[in-house]
């Protein structure tokens, strides 16, 4: 029956084929034009065919037959038109970040529920702490990888980085990079957080400064005011800007400023991207940037997804369609050749760091005046614990060669080359976007709560002065209350990475807090059974604002919550008590880093200015692979997050 089905199927495309190859055989003048048209028709539609089966058989064992172990979990139904190729994802697409999730979950009356994805692949949603606990600890945490396509994408420009690999591997290379992200480390990074925070402020300031200065009525004559616009202002915001007070895209200008940082403290590499002129009939493209030019066309080549790519991908998935990605084309010629010149500048990197340590480790040595041949493990990790002997200055790449390079590391350990260049992109890619829009979202926040930032404004002035003109250290920064109030409650209700996949290794069950319903509603699941090779969706978002943690007000950002937290949030188990970096051996190595930056950027910027939403300008979250702002009407302009931002009043006294 099932070799009578699938002859019957494939049929009408092995007469297509037999066409093609007769007009190539009797035909010889339309042989061209056969292999041309036809071949790949017919391929299309046995793909198509192939396609359309597995999504038709899913359904007949998810929902008719019901003998999937998903049968028995509630599901949404058709929301989609097409919904044997795009399951309920058009529905997800069309909600913001989470959004189309959580709806789902409201209508189903559960935290745990599947939804169907590409071609009805079934999906679960778990939306319970303790499950989440369970796949992200220490135990359980390489049962559950990051899915096979995901990985194929970002190996693109991550080459074999932590965020990529998986494994031994990866519990190879994280010992290794750890140090260089503990407490000591971080506060000797201080000083260059707090460096291009000011100077992104100096940015700002400059920018209001001149439209203050503006003469109004006279329009296109470079940045000089108010008529003529600023670098990277869209033409609407400037229609709505004020003298002294401007429309800007602060998410452009926070991006920028943590480029700078994530170079500078992450391998010493200057990207001078805040040294740009406001006026933009000066703007240059900085030739000499091989490293950020080549990280850029590698973005846009793997974030451009036409349907033959998204078919190559997709199709890479099954093991025995693999040959499919390494197809030689233009993409692929045009992704390597920029991947060449990224490794070429992050091996010159490297070797210039390895020389560096090689003299501080004789120094270091011969100061002590020991006889031994090198320092040791125990060294990195004590210095890095404390943060004594953690010279200032000394970027995460150098910490991590450091301690790379210990002469008690057995060499299987180390991290060769390619793992390190690996490192370099890793940090550009995980810790840029994340932070800057972070940033811009939060700037959002304290614009439409005015009470809010000015209590903010008032803490930053104890600290750093009415004139923002004192210094202040790591630890006193970390020790502003409402400040980290603020910054985590913007963790919480904006996660720069609302969710993430992961798939089972192996089939298993996972435990949760609390039993949910079943499909019919007639029991309850207890825990969930996972099949090996299933997708399993992280909704990161969505716990960060579960009201069974948070009380019925979890939705609004009110940072106070953080003076007193509540129970049931106090003893969640989660770094922070948030999702937003997940946790475990896979959880975000940078909080910290974030952390601070996000910090010392918030500082910089309230402390000096006043934000303001725009309105009648609605913003919204776009999920990308971190969640940016777009004006709704305005989707023409791209990913912006607009303000209008003015000098704070002068003291009254
Ligand atoms: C607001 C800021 C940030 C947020 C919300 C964030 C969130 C996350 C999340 C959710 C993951 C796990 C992704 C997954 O496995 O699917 C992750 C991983 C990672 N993050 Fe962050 N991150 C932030 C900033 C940073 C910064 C500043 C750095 C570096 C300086 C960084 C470095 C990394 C690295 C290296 C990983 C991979 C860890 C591993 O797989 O072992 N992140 N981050």
């Amino acid at each position: 029956m099932k070799a009578r089905l699938s002859s019957e199927m494939l049929s009408p495309l092995w007469a297509q084929l037999e066409r093609a190859l007769s007009l190539i055989r009797h035909r010889p003048v339309w042989s061209s034009l056969a292999l041309a048209v036809l071949i790949p028709l017919t391929l299309a539609l046995a793909v198509a065919a192939l396609m359309f089966g597995t999504a038709f058989y899913r359904y007949l064992k998810l929902d008719v037959l019901r003998i999937d172990p998903y049968s028995h979990f509630p599901t949404p139904g058709k929301t989609d038109r097409w919904r044997f190729v795009t399951g309920n994802l058009g529905f997800i697409r069309r909600h913001p970040p989470s959004e189309g999730h959580l709806e789902f979950a409201r209508r189903l009356k559960t935290k745990v529920y599947t939804y169907r994805g590409i071609f009805y692949s079934p999906l679960v949603f778990i939306a319970d702490p303790r499950a989440m606990l369970h796949i992200f600890s220490a135990a359980n945490s390489y049962n559950f990888e990051k899915p096979y396509i995901t990985r194929l994408v970002l190996r693109n420009f991550l080459g074999e980085g932590v965020l990529v690999v998986e494994g031994d591997i990866h519990k190879r290379q994280r010992k290794i990079i750890q140090p260089a992200f503990s407490v000591g480390a971080i506060r000797e990074l201080n000083p260059i957080f707090m460096r291009y925070s000011r100077d992104l402020a100096d940015k700002i300031g400059d920018m209001i400064d001149r439209s203050a200065a503006a003469t109004p009525g006279k329009k296109g004559e470079g940045a000089d005011g108010i008529n003529s616009p600023f670098v990277a202002q869209p033409p609407k915001s400037l229609e709505v800007s004020r003298p002294g007070a401007p429309v800007l895209d602060v998410s452009w200008w926070t991006t920028r400023a943590a480029l700078d940082i994530i170079g500078d403290a992450g391998f010493g590499y200057h990207f001078d991207s805040l040294k740009i002129d406001v006026d933009p009939s000066v703007v240059e493209e900085r030739a000499g940037d091989v490293l950020g030019n080549a990280f850029n066309t590698l973005f846009k080549l793997t974030l451009s997804v036409n349907l033959t790519r998204f078919l190559q991908l997709y199709l890479s998935r099954y093991r025995l369609l693999r040959w499919i990605e390494r197809i030689p084309n233009e993409r692929k010629r045009m992704t390597q050749d920029a991947y060449a010149k990224l490794e070429d500048v992050s091996m010159q990197i490297v070797e210039r760091k390895k020389r560096q340590i090689r003299g501080e480790m004789a120094a270091e040595l011969a100061a002590r005046g020991t006889a031994t041949s090198g320092l040791t493990k125990a060294d990195f990790d004590e210095k890095a614990a404390d943060g004594v002997g953690v010279a200032p200055g000394m970027d995460l790449l150098h910490l991590m060669m450091r301690a790379n390079m210990a002469a008690d590391v057995n060499t299987k350990e180390k991290l060769d080359d390619k793992e390190l260049i690996g490192q370099i992109t890793t940090l550009l890619i995980a810790g840029h976007e994340t932070t800057s829009n972070q940033t811009a979202w939060t700037l959002w926040l304290l614009a439409g709560k005015p009470e809010l930032q000015q209590k903010l404004r008032d803490e930053i002035h104890e600290h750093f002065g009415r004139d923002m003109d004192h210094e202040i250290g790591y630890d006193e920064l970390m020790g502003m209350d409402y400040l980290d109030a603020v910054c985590k409650e913007s963790f919480r209700v904006k996660s720069a990475v609302p969710s993430t996949v992961r798939v089972s290794k192996a089939d298993c069950d996972i435990p949760l807090s609390r039993p949910y319903p079943t499909r019919d509603g007639k029991a309850t699941l207890t825990s969930i059974h996972i099949p090996k090779g299933r997708d399993i969706f992280i909704p990161i978002q969505a716990i960060n604002v579960d009201t069974d943690i948070w009380g019925p007000d979890a939705a609004d950002f009110v940072p106070e919550r953080w003076i007193n937290l509540r129970d049931e949030a106090k003893h969640n188990g989660l770094p922070m008590h948030l999702m937003t970096f997940i946790s475990g051996p896979r959880g975000c190595i940078g909080n910290r880093f974030a952390l601070a930056e996000f910090k010392a950027m918030l500082c910089h910027l309230v402390g000096r200015f006043h934000f303001d939403q725009v309105d009648g300008w609605q913003v919204e979250a776009k999920q990308t692979a971190v969640i940016r702002s777009r004006v709704v009407g305005q989707e023409d302009y791209g990913p912006q997050m607009p303000l209008r931002v003015s000098r704070i009043a002068p003291p009254t006294s």
